[in-house]
């Protein structure tokens, strides 16, 4: 399949005849274009000459990343580089120098000593230029994990800072995935650059050295070397639009990758029997990986070849020159001689320059990723942190609040309106997609409000110092995470802030009915929750509910929110979580989300949602006695079991 056969498979995507959703059996279902495809592609199209006018940007921008790094070795980089390059020149002169007193007339022991002090400076400049390169070596291992090190730590900064918000664009998690290669794109960028100025320095020292000798020889040594030149930034260039054009044949091999081999998608590639189409879907976009990459070889073989072809006719033009300047008594024999070591060396300076000049430039396009990135994360970040610090919670209000999630058109949360006391336990019950967890993250600080607002105390949350705020409310979410550490810190992570006793531990695992669980686990409250690592052990859903309630336990904060926290719980542990959560009531606030209706029957007050609304509002008692929504939901779990 060509590079255009596969854009096209990607436009057209696979439709069921009916033009409905794609028919499972025959290919992947279509992938959504990725924001930087379209970016990367039109950088691709980029010409040679963009390529060429470029360079000097993304050098400068390797430097300063590199500088930021580590001053002292980035300056020893660019001393190391730019002396190699003077020696280089140098070493050239001294290298016609000795021939000079070699080709001239005289006995050979007098020519030689005649050539010694020139060959003694030559050997001195070639040791002293190896010298460099070790330097250049030493200081370049040095500067790659720092450079590394500083970029990826920026990433982490933006990403674990930015508004939740960021997170519902599409193009905020394609531009995050892009900006994760930035680390390595970072080291690629600022070798290559290194690299390229190596190329660089060397090549100018050749031009200098040969212009010394004969002004004559510097159009014939670019002659000589400009067609490889040509075809090596040419062969770079295919390769690189050949990597842009196949990222969604990429990104479907690795979702296939997943889908193959991880743990999660596992048990039902097997009891659904999946795994002959998988391959299948396998093979066929891997067959068109390796014709593209095929046909890429084959123009990057074509290209190399008219380069080395048109570049040996050019050198043999250059000699030819050359031997009609000697013949002519235009240049003398070591000038001649000299020019044919220059030569040699400009062509290997020259190759290194371009391979290195194509890597600069598409290191640079994949760390613009990264730096575009941060520049668009930026709009996500909160405000600089600031606001009073909230007192303990006396009273919580939402005031017409209301939630519109990006790229929706209707709205999560519409004009709701409640108060909660201190001490209440609260439940906000509803139909699936009514609005529950929205409005609970809005109470969170997890969310802004796109309407109205949400009070503490009396003032908008957004006026409250944020990180104190969070402090003063737990949330277990419905989601919950399970993060890859010790049962004993899946727990203290709760309180990151707060003691990490043990005693505090097992206390809010007791009351999460956690504790007797863990305590059967291998190593009780040290076992590994994640079996990625040695001695790991996997929980069932149910288990692992109960280490995210006790998290939520832990720090007994003012405001605790609890989303389907007994989902996956059995009777006993379900009874046991509940009985915690009244334990609560009149002390502290609690907000509870729950389809489990009996759970709420004691709760002071219970809020029904629907379609983002506020419909009902009362006891358990007051809402079955008016006989509406809630009552009718009641009525239909309550029939359940009756029946
Ligand atoms: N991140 C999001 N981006 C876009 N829409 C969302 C997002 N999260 C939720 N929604 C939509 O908002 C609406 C309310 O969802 P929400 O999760 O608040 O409902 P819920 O009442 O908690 O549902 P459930 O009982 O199933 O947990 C739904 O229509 C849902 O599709």
């Amino acid at each position: 399949m060509t590079e255009a056969a596969v854009a096209n498979d990607r436009q057209a995507g696979p439709r069921t005849p009916g033009g409905g959703p794609p028919a499972a059996e025959s290919v992947l279902p279509e992938l959504r274009e990725m924001w930087w495809e379209t970016g990367l592609r039109a950088r691709a199209e980029a010409g040679l000459l963009t390529v060429l006018a470029e360079l000097p940007r993304l050098v400068g921008a390797a430097m300063r990343i590199s500088w930021r790094a580590d001053r002292a070795r980035t300056a020893t980089v660019a001393a190391a580089t730019v002396g190699g390059g003077l020696l280089a020149a140098f070493g050239l002169l001294a290298t016609q120098r000795v021939l000079v007193e070699l080709f001239a007339g005289g006995p050979t022991a007098d020519k030689v000593v005649a050539a010694l002090p020139a060959l003694a400076a030559l050997a001195g400049a070639t040791a002293l230029r190896a010298g460099l390169g070790i330097a250049t070596g030493y200081a370049q291992n040095g500067l790659t994990p720092r450079v590394s090190r500083d970029v990826e730590r920026r990433l982490f900064e933006t990403s674990t800072a930015v508004r939740l918000e960021a997170f519902d664009a599409d193009a905020f998690a394609d531009d995050m995935e892009r900006a994760s290669r930035g680390p390595e794109s970072a080291t690629g960028l600022v070798q290559a650059a290194t690299n390229l100025l190596a190329g660089l320095a060397g090549l100018a020292a050749v031009a200098v050295a040969v212009v010394v000798i004969h002004p004559l020889l510097l159009p014939a040594l670019l002659i000589a070397t400009l067609p490889r030149a040509w075809a090596a930034l040419r062969a770079g260039h295919l390769q690189y639009r050949t990597y842009a054009a196949g990222s969604v044949r990429r990104r479907r091999i690795w979702i296939l990758h997943r889908l193959m081999a991880e743990r999660v998608s596992a048990p039902e590639l097997r009891s659904y029997g999946l795994r002959g189409f998988l391959l299948d879907q396998y093979d066929r976009v891997m067959g068109a990986e390796t014709d593209v990459q095929l046909t890429l070889a084959r123009r990057v073989t074509t290209t190399t070849t008219v380069g080395s072809l048109t570049g040996g006719v050019a050198t043999g033009a250059v000699y030819l020159l050359l031997g009609l300047l000697l013949v002519g008594g235009h240049i003398p024999l070591a000038a001649a001689a000299t020019c044919v070591l220059a030569l040699q060396a400009a062509q290997r300076s020259l190759t290194t320059a371009t391979t290195q000049a194509d890597k600069v430039y598409t290191e640079g396009l994949h760390f613009a990723d990264y730096t575009g990135f941060l520049t668009r994360a930026a709009a996500y970040l909160p405000d600089a942190a600031g606001g009073d610090r909230p007192g303990p919670l006396r009273e919580l209000s939402v005031r017409h609040a209301g939630l519109r999630y990006p790229g929706r058109d209707d709205t999560a949360v519409r004009d709701v309106t409640l108060t909660v006391r201190a001490g209440e336990t609260v439940a906000l019950v509803g139909e699936n997609g009514s609005g529950k967890t929205s409005l609970a993250a809005l109470i969170a600080t997890l969310r802004t409000p796109t309407a109205g607002a949400v009070c503490w105390n009396g003032r908008p949350l957004a006026e409250w110092d944020t990180d104190d705020l969070r402090s003063r409310i737990a949330v277990v979410t419905q989601d919950h995470h399970r993060w890859p550490f010790t049962a004993a810190t899946n727990i203290a992570l709760g309180d990151v802030g707060g003691e990490p006793r043990r005693e505090r531990i097992e206390a809010a695992a007791d009351r999460a009915a956690a504790h007797q669980m863990i305590t059967e686990l291998p190593y009780g409250y040290e076992t590994l929750l994640d079996r990625t690592f040695a001695h790991g052990q996997d929980l069932s859903g149910g288990q692992w509910q109960r280490i995210t309630a006790a998290r939520g336990f832990l720090r007994d904060a003012d405001l605790l929110i609890m989303d389907e926290p007994s989902s996956a719980l059995d009777p006993r542990a379900e009874e046991a979580l509940f009985q915690a959560i009244r334990e609560r009531q009149g002390r502290a606030t609690t907000i509870l989300i729950t389809h489990r209706l009996a759970n709420v029957r004691h709760a002071d007050r219970i809020f029904v949602l629907h379609d983002g609304a506020l419909v009902e509002e009362g006891s358990h008692d007051d809402l079955v006695a008016a006989d509406g929504r809630y009552a009718e939901l009641f009525a239909l779990q309550a029939a359940g079991y009756r029946a």
